[in-house]
C-alpha cells in the first residue's frame, strides 16, 4: 500500500456562475521515503495539487489519503516549504523555529528536549552560527534554509516543497539542494517537490511527474530516475543516463506538451 496516495482528484474554481477545471484526475501513489518532484509549465497547477495535499484547499472531487487518513485541512503531518521563506521577521532564527516546535511539541517535550530539537534542525541545515540572528540580517539562501529547519523540525510525514530554491542564484541553490539529499538520505523524508528545474527535478527525484498543460491539466508521464544515489552533480554532467533523463523532461515540455 502506498504511503501518501491521490486518488482522481479533479479541482474547479469556481467564480459567480462560471466553473475553471485546473485539474483533472490526478491520481498518484507515493511510497514512504520517496522524493517526487511535479514539473509543468507555469499554471498547469502543480500549486494547487500541492495545496490539496496540504490541506489548504479542498478538492472538487477525488482525495487524499496519507498514512492510511483522508487528508481533511491542514496539518502537522504535512509541512510546507515555500518559495518565499515566509519567517516571521520580527523574531530570531531560533525563535521561527521554536514558534513551531513549542505548538506542536510542548507537551510531549521538557524545556531542553525542545532547545536540543531546535538546535539539532538548524544544525542539520548549517545554520548553528546564526541562531540570534533576525531574517533581515540574513541571505535569502539562509532563509530557506530556517524555512526547511521549521518544517523538518514539526516532524512531518510529508515534506512539500513549493519550488523552495526558485528565488536563489545558481551556487546557492546547488548548495541548497545537495543539503536536502542529504537530509533526505540521512532522515529518510518523504518529499513532494514544485520545481521548473529540469536538472534540480533529475538530481533530486525518484520519480518525476510530467503535467500537461491546463486547463484541466493532469499527469501526462512519470519518469523513474534510476540513477544510483549519493548523486553528484559533477559526475552526472558527463553521465549519459543522466543526460538520457534530461531529454525526457524536456523533450515532454518542449515537444509534446510545449505551450502553443
Ligand atoms: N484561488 C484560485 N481561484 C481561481 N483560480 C485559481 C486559484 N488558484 C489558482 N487558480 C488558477 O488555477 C490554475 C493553476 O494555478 P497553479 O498556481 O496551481 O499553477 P502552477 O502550475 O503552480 O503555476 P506556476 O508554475 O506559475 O506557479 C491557474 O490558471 C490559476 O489562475
Amino acid at each position: 500500500m502506498s504511503y501518501l496516495s491521490i486518488e482522481h482528484l479533479d479541482k474547479s474554481f469556481v467564480r459567480g456562475n462560471l466553473a475553471s477545471q485546473v485539474l483533472k484526475d490526478i491520481n498518484l501513489n507515493i511510497a514512504k521515503g520517496e522524493f517526487i518532484s511535479i514539473i509543468g509549465h507555469s499554471g498547469c497547477g502543480k500549486s494547487t495539487v500541492l495545496n490539496i495535499v496540504a490541506g489548504l484547499l479542498d478538492p472538487s472531487l477525488g482525495g487524499v489519503i496519507l498514512d492510511g487518513k483522508e487528508v481533511r485541512g491542514p496539518g502537522p503531518d504535512r509541512s510546507m516549504v515555500f518559495q518565499n521563506h515566509s519567517l516571521l521577521p520580527w523574531l530570531t532564527v531560533y525563535e521561527n523555529v521554536e514558534v513551531a516546535v513549542n505548538k506542536l511539541f510542548k507537551r510531549s517535550m521538557n524545556k531542553r528536549e525542545r532547545r536540543e530539537w531546535i538546535e539539532h534542525n538548524l544544525a542539520l541545515v548549517n545554520m548553528s552560527h546564526a541562531l540570534n540572528k533576525y531574517p533581515q540580517e540574513i541571505s535569502g539562501g539562509m532563509k530557506q534554509r530556517v524555512g526547511i529547519a521549521r518544517a523538518l523540525a514539526m516532524k512531518p510525514k510529508v515534506l512539500l516543497l513549493d519550488e523552495p530554491f526558485g528565488a536563489l542564484d545558481a551556487l546557492t541553490r546547488a548548495h541548497l539542494q545537495d543539503e536536502v539529499m542529504k537530509i533526505q538520505k540521512d532522515l529518510g523524508n518523504t518529499m513532494m517537490m514544485i520545481t521548473h528545474d529540469v536538472d534540480e527535478a533529475v538530481l533530486l527525484s525518484d520519480r518525476i511527474v510530467m503535467m500537461t498543460n491546463g486547463p484541466s491539466a493532469t499527469i501526462g508521464e512519470i519518469l523513474e530516475v534510476k540513477l544510483p544515489r549519493p548523486r553528484d552533480r559533477i559526475a552526472l554532467a558527463d553521465d549519459p543516463e543522466y543526460n538520457h533523463y534530461r531529454r525526457a523532461v524536456l523533450s515532454f515540455l518542449h515537444e509534446r506538451h510545449r505551450l502553443h
